[in-house]
């Protein structure tokens, strides 16, 4: 503890779907103190399941804020019971779920402002919020707002050139603009409106904090090139928005001091400052430290695919963010819904409730599966969007069930092969040096990311901790701390460890995928065309 006591730090944050991380990462870029809460299994009187509410439309996914709220007490509480030393706290920063918005009722900043270092955060912000379940990332019920939206600035192409998406049922404006139309009254009495990340940082500063760009790229709002809110969007989803939501700012900004709250009941020093936070994925890149050329894998909640790239080409599938770490680059994502919670239902179901039983059951099926392919999508997925299970055998035959084994193998080789195939739809190619970083969840599993890497036939690296997330954020941290836009990232975390290797491609591996990658495709186009025409 007396060491620990003496280290300077910057901590990062990670407001994700299921739960609340944070890491303290010394000068020298080293994680010393890593601690989470869960919100199902931690905070059980919510009543989530996987950290969201699934209303019973099915479309509607909704998490409530006080439990955002309260996770963050409790780490507070067990950070300071375990003795960490919160004075030697540099700056923070952090990340959330990307997409959900939080409604703060007229009044909550007054609230947020003469907070009392005497009760906890949730006591004190009961009221404060003019919805108290918020729509997040797996929320799809907007696509009539979608429309709207698209039809206002000239079609899905016009918008994704603006915003560097179409219009997704997750993104924020389509959200807001819902909202809005079904719930005028709470719209009225809501003074600002924050991300998920912009909210978490708002907690600690005691104040309102701004919106980064690369986070408000998943709105739909900004124009990623301008870097300014469109006014054309704003006026398609709801009116006074563009008050609601105050200026974007560039994602290594430094947007104040904690707040006295936090030096007064956990002593932090007075000057520790907060750096802008912003969304999962873009933490991610920063805490890979991915460079031109790699691409990244994330396996959490959401499995996602992140590229970096130097010009914007906007298109109808995918998003394209402003960068993280430089403001005058990109990067490009792609997201599938059907991410960790579908490999827990075919663990429980196939494997025996254990990811030890999933493992054995990769290991003792061959790759390529025996020509059997499968599609798993519980919920409607986003890339692309198909509802449901969906096998075939080697004859391109539809069957109902595979053995179990063989269910496992063909769900983990359906997700890589779906990533391949889409990241090469945005015009990605794996090249001899290529190297693929996989994070989250998942990534501690290196069968699941030996299928990766027989996939993509590209080697499969880790960094130390699974939480990339929470170690962007302090890298981002001590970014906006050196000066911000004009200190190169790299320079600042030149000091951090490099990925190790987990796995690589076994020998027969693209002989076998590049048979079978072009008949997953067509598989996947003839459920699109199905999905599209009548539903099965
Ligand atoms: N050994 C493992 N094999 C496969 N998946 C795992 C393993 N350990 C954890 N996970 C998955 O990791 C998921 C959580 O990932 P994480 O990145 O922490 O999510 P998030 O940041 O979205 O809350 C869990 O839902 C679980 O399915
Ligand atoms: O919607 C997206 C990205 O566009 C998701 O990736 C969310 O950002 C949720 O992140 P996790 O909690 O799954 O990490």
């Amino acid at each position: 503890m007396a060491e620990r006591a003496a280290r300077r730090c910057c901590l990062g944050w990670d407001f994700s779907t299921q739960q609340v991380k944070v890491v303290a990462v010394d000068a020298d870029l080293n994680v010393f103190y890593e601690d989470s809460v869960h919100f199902d299994r931690d905070l059980p009187e919510f009543g989530t399941q996987g950290g969201v509410h699934v209303h019973k439309d099915g479309v509607t996914v909704t998490s409530p804020v006080l439990m955002w709220v309260q996770a963050l007490d409790i780490i507070l509480e067990k950070m300071k019971a375990s003795g960490f030393d919160f004075s030697q706290v540099l700056a923070l920063s952090g990340a959330g779920q990307q997409h959900g918005s939080i409604y703060w009722k007229a009044g909550a900043s007054r609230v947020l402002t003469r907070l009392s270092p005497d009760l906890p955060l949730h006591q004190q912000l009961q009221a404060c919020f003019s919805i108290s379940d918020c729509p997040v990332w797996m929320d799809s019920s907007t696509a009539t707002q979608c429309r709207q939206l698209e039809a206002a600035v000239g079609g899905a192409q016009a918008l994704s050139c603006l915003t560097g998406s179409r219009a997704y049922e997750r993104f924020t404006g389509n959200q807001i603009a819902k909202v809005y139309q079904q719930n005028p009254e709470a719209y009225s009495h809501t003074e600002r409106i924050s991300l998920v990340s912009s909210f978490a940082a708002s907690l600690f500063l005691g104040a309102y904090s701004p919106i980064d760009y690369s986070d408000g790229s998943g709105m739909n709002l900004l124009q990623i090139q301008d870097k300014v809110w469109s006014q054309a969007c704003l006026g398609a989803c709801a009116p006074h928005l563009e008050e609601k939501l105050g200026p974007p700012v560039p994602s290594c900004s430094v947007v104040g001091a904690v707040s006295s709250y936090y030096v007064q009941r956990y002593g932090f020093a007075p000057g520790c400052k907060v750096v802008a936070f912003t969304g999962d994925n873009p933490a991610s890149l920063a805490g890979m430290r991915l460079e031109e050329g790699d691409i990244a894998v994330s396996l959490g909640t959401s499995d996602t695919l992140f590229l970096w790239l130097r010009e914007p080409t906007p298109a109808l599938e995918g998003h394209i963010f402003c960068s993280p770490v430089d403001a005058r680059h990109y990067m490009a994502l792609l997201c599938f819904k059907n991410g960790s919670l579908m490999r827990e239902k075919i663990r429980d179901e196939s494997a025996s409730r254990s990811w030890i039983e999933f493992s054995k059951a990769l290991r003792s099926t061959e790759m390529g599966n025996g020509g059997n392919l499968g599609f798993y999508f519980d919920v409607m997925e986003i890339t692309p969007e198909i509802i449901g299970r969906h096998r075939f055998n080697a004859e391109n035959h539809k069957v109902s069930a595979f053995p179990k084994d063989v269910e496992v193998r063909a769900l983990i080789e359906g997700q890589f092969m779906a990533k391949r195939i889409h990241a090469e739809g945005l015009g990605y190619r794996v090249m001899p040096k290529t190297k693929i970083l996989a994070t989250g969840g998942a990534s501690h599993n290196r069968d699941i990311l030996q299928v990766l890497a027989d996939v993509f036939g590209a080697p499969v690296y880790v960094i130390d901790t699974a939480n990339s997330a929470c170690v962007g954020s302090a890298y981002r941290a001590f970014h906006g701390l050196a000066g911000g836009t004009d200190v190169p990232f790299s320079e600042v975390v030149k000091l951090a460890s490099n990925p190790t290797l987990a796995a690589t491609p076994s020998p027969g591996a693209s002989q076998v995928y590049e048979a079978l990658l072009p008949q997953y495709a067509r598989l996947e186009q003839r459920l699109l065309s199905q999905a599209q025409g009548s539903p099965e």
